[in-house]
């Protein structure tokens, strides 16, 4: 057995979502085989933590080296062409913005749910509230701890494993923020780059609602991995939704799917199942854009409890839960998509 024949082996194994062999994708970095020791290391292409389907090709890949009788080791690394000083947030596998074109559709809410929900899969997370004019995350996660500075660097508070960051730790509690378009470019790009994140998988942008100066100051200044759209159902929000998707198509944002929230309401007492925003709209506007649709999350008073009480709902059981653990999976998922594609692209 020698690295070719891995390599032969592994030229069997089907990347599901480009479509050809992880080989002739150059989703493999490098074999490295220690005949003596009876150990293969293999370096995988593979950029999303967690992803199902990721962790499906590493299966395979384990799979198609079963009977070798070599001892596999994998790992995982999407090779970047700039160095650690040249990256804007070395440590960081993944940016993704949460983003609604309109206000009040469940962006924070789903920002909150998706990085919790990405914790509780196992993957290190960080969530920045950068939604400037009116802040929530911290409430919704009960995040009493403020961060720590050393006057040069800023320790951000953790919460159900999270690394936490937002406007609201700068401001009093009640004060009304009015930040001018520089300004918030400057706290921005401040917070992003003077906070330890640390090793992170993930980091979460709740942006604010809308196409305003902190959506562009995030686009043209931090390497995103993807946005995700949020939309409820109405044709008020979707026309707003396909504002936003033309604002990230200006700056060659991927859009890594459109999430649909409010997408009807079970009733407890009657059992009847209503459609208050009308339903399919999120559906319907992905398929018109080409965009994978992420899922749906129903009206549920208790979705407003757990962001009330500072407790997630994707934390706890139910259908509720399960639909915003779809839209976890889907968001690594596609994330995922971005960082093979651009492995292969880039050969
Ligand atoms: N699926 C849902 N069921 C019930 N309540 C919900 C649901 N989604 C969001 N909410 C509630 O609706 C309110 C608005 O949600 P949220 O703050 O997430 O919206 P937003 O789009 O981030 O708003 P903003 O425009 O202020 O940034 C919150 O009180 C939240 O708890």
């Amino acid at each position: 057995m020698n690295e070719s024949d891995v390599r032969e082996r592994l030229a069997d194994v089907r990347d599901p979502d480009l479509g050809d062999d992880i080989v002739s994708l150059g989703v493999v970095n490098d074999i490295d085989l220690d005949d003596g020791a009876g150990t293969v290391h293999v370096s995988l292409a593979l950029g999303a933590p967690f992803s199902p389907t990721e962790s499906s090709i590493a299966d395979d890949v384990r799979d198609a080296l079963d009977d070798t009788g070599l001892d596999v080791e994998l790992s995982a690394s999407i090779p970047d062409d700039l160095s650690a000083d040249e990256q804007v947030l070395p440590g960081v596998k993944n940016v993704i913005a949460v983003a609604s074109g309109k206000g009040g559709v469940g962006k924070s809410t789903t920002a909150v749910n998706l990085a919790a929900g990405l914790s509780e899969l196992g993957a290190r997370v960080g969530l920045f509230d950068a939604d400037v004019y009116g802040p929530n995350v911290p409430r919704m996660v009960s995040a009493e701890q403020r961060p720590e500075t050393d006057g040069e660097t800023i320790v951000p508070p953790e919460q159900f494993g999270l690394k936490l960051m937002s406007m609201d730790f700068l401001t009093g509690e009640d004060d009304p923020v009015i930040w001018r378009g520089p300004m918030v470019h400057k706290i921005i790009t401040q917070l992003v780059e003077d906070v330890e994140w640390g090793e992170l998988d993930y980091l979460i942008m709740d942006l604010p609602p809308g196409t305003g100066d902190t959506q562009l100051t995030i686009l043209q200044t931090l390497p995103l991995t993807g946005a995700v759209i949020v939309t409820t159902p109405q044709d008020v929000a979707l026309d707003d939704a396909t504002k936003g998707l033309r604002m990230f198509g200006k700056h060659d944002t991927n859009v890594l799917g459109i999430a649909e929230n409010m997408s009807g309401f079970k009733c407890p007492d009657c059992g009847g199942f209503h459609e208050i925003f009308g339903s399919g709209g999120g559906k319907a506007l992905a398929a018109d854009h080409d965009l994978p649709y992420l899922g749906g999350v129903p009206l549920d008073p208790s979705v407003r409890t757990g962001g009330d009480d500072g407790e997630p709902i994707v934390l706890a059981e139910g259908e509720t839960a399960d639909a915003f653990k779809v839209i976890v999976e889907n968001v690594a998922d596609n994330a995922g998509v971005v960082q093979r594609r651009k492995v292969s692209r880039g050969r």
